[in-house]
């Protein structure tokens, strides 16, 4: 038996709730079977991060080599890239495969602890964007990439349409995790734009919901769903993930990857 297979490129969370592990754990939910290339460890858990330390570029370019010469790959998923020269060489990689790329721009966690350098986020547009099926960014990071403010699910529509036309994304999911109100996100696809609307649910525990996000998002296209098919798939699945998240740690607790499987199972 040959599974869908999915590829995360991003940063080690040493307390499991982001990151690589988030995405692992994601991608084991949607019976895709997971690989990952580090490209930085932080020292992590849900109080916040106390350090950071970056795998150098060559041998981030090991790991994808390693990767490329043996396994076949249904999709990327691209998280924590802190650095300049690793962008470009991810950049350069993933350009080669051809498949479809799920581009999360992580900048900084929850916390406020950075997670991209400032030259790398000036060089996203030109260095990962142009080969993502779809970028993901919540309210910040859009706003930071555009240099507009965002308060209204009108706002967020501009800058979808804004991040495919000036970014040369495929699509742009905008996540409205950060305003007042509903849990709405916005999809541009290119031609349509796509509201995903949830009950916002009362908690603190949300700890790595948008690399959780992101991957069910990438784990469904590698299953080939379309792009607005993945993200139909993936909303209920990060909600539940939210609704029933651990309350562990004295901080932002994490997402539960089962809590949408049980739910379907009862
Ligand atoms: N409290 C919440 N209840 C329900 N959904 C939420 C909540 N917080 C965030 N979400 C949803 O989780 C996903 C990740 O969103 P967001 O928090 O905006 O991104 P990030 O984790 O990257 O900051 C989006 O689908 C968003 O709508
Ligand atoms: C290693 C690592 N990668 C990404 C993040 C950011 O995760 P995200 O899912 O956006 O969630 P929070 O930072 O809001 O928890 C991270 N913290 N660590």
């Amino acid at each position: 038996m040959k599974p869908f297979t999915a590829l995360t490129i991003a940063g080690s969370d040493s307390g499991g709730g982001a990151g690589i592990q988030a995405d692992l754990k994601t991608f084991e939910e949607w019976e895709v079977y997971g690989m990952s290339v580090l490209t930085s460890l932080t020292a992590q858990n849900t109080t916040g991060v106390q350090g950071v330390h970056h795998v150098p570029a060559f041998f981030i370019e090991t790991q994808l080599t390693a990767i490329e010469e043996d396994l076949p790959v249904d999709v990327i998923k691209t998280g924590m890239i802190a650095t300049l020269e690793t962008a470009k060489m991810i950049g350069t990689w993933i350009a080669r495969q051809n498949i479809p790329y799920v581009c999360d721009p992580v900048m900084v966690s929850a916390s406020g602890y950075p997670l991209m350098e400032e030259e790398t986020r000036a060089a996203l547009s030109e260095y990962l964007f142009p080969y993502a099926t779809v970028i993901t960014p919540n309210i910040p990071e859009a706003e930071t990439l555009l240099e507009m403010e965002i308060s209204t699910e009108r706002d967020m529509e501009e800058a979808a349409q804004r991040l495919v036309k000036e970014f040369g994304a495929g699509g742009a999911l905008v996540k409205g995790g950060h305003l007042d109100g509903e849990a709405v996100d916005v999809l541009y696809d290119g031609e349509e734009v796509r509201m995903y609307r949830e009950d916002k649910i009362l908690t603190e525990n949300t700890h790595g919901t948008g690399c959780t996000y992101a991957s069910a998002i990438a784990a469904n296209l590698a299953m080939k769903r379309t792009l607005s098919g993945a993200v139909e798939q993936a909303k209920p699945f990060i909600t539940e993930a939210i609704r029933y998240s651990f309350d562990i740690g004295s901080g932002k607790g994490p997402t539960n990857h089962w809590a949408y499987r049980k739910e379907r199972e009862q």
